[in-house]
């Protein structure tokens, strides 16, 4: 499902009656399918923009759409996975998983059945009965990662979802959120503070200026054409063309414009 920005801004207003101009005019237009990363400096706006796309906070200016449809509020279609993963501790995995289908009126079957996939696909499988205190911080990731997906969202909005996590975790997660986006064919929208993670995961990186936050920098990644993305992470990472997108990404986060 695309979305579209169409010269979206938004200003804050602080308890104090501070005007905070955190996103300047952004459009922008995401195909069906794509898997866009975002990157820039902290309180440039990337956080406000995903609020936006989820129907959390409406812009002061300009509009978000999904499909041509304004985006009005927040709607299964659009899941979001958090930094944190906010699970459910009285509730069980299984539970947690089934929870948005439980509110939407599905059946108990189906339910089941439905969660029972996602958690396969997050590899949880086994750890259904659990309490979610009972989990590392890596699977707990995973379980949200399942809650999201068995709404079975068109868009998944993500906020720095594996920004918590160790290395060797965190480098796991992406290459089953690469799998589970190319399998499942899902528009995907996902911060990180990590060029490298960024260059990884994404079809297109955009990069924002510092606040009032707008997209200096648009890049479509072309490395994954060359090496059908299957490369292992590592070896990837280490081709030429990986180091040269990374390097004029970090230079424009450090200098706050695109490179000339
Ligand atoms: N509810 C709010 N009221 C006032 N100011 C806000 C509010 N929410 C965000 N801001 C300000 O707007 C700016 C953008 O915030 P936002 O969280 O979108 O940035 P970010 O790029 O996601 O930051 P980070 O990378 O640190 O998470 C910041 O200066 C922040 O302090």
């Amino acid at each position: 499902m695309s979305f579209t920005l169409d010269a979206v801004s938004q200003r804050y207003i602080t308890d104090s009656g501070e005007i905070v101009h955190a996103l300047a005019d952004t459009s922008l237009e995401v195909p069906a399918g794509q898997f866009v990363c975002v990157v820039g400096p902290s309180g440039c706006g990337k956080t406000t923009l995903l609020k936006i796309l989820a129907g959390f906070l409406r812009p002061t200016g300009g509009q978000a759409s999904v499909k041509g449809s304004p985006i009005t509020g927040p709607s299964w279609e659009r899941g979001v996975v958090f930094q944190q993963a906010n699970l459910y501790p009285w509730l069980t995995v299984r539970k947690n998983v089934e929870l948005g289908l439980k509110f939407r009126g599905v059946g108990a079957a189906e339910r089941r059945e439905t969660g029972q996939r996602s958690l396969d696909l997050v590899g949880l499988s086994g750890f259904e009965d659990k309490k979610t205190y009972e989990l590392s911080g890596g699977m707990q990731q995973r379980a949200q990662i399942a809650r999201v997906l068995a709404n079975d969202p068109e868009i998944i909005l993500m906020d720095e979802p594996f920004g918590a996590l160790d290395a060797l975790t965190r480098e796991r997660l992406q290459m089953d959120l690469l799998q589970i986006a190319r399998e499942r064919q899902k528009t995907i929208f996902f911060i990180t503070h990590s060029v490298e993670e960024a260059v990884f995961l994404g079809d297109r990186v955009l990069v924002m200026s510092p606040r009032p936050g707008r997209v200096v920098l648009d890049e479509n990644v072309e490395i994954s054409k060359t090496y059908g993305r299957l490369l292992p992470g590592k070896e990837l990472r280490s081709t030429p063309e990986f180091i040269d997108l990374r390097d004029r990404i970090a230079d424009t986060i450090y200098t706050g414009q695109a490179p000339a």
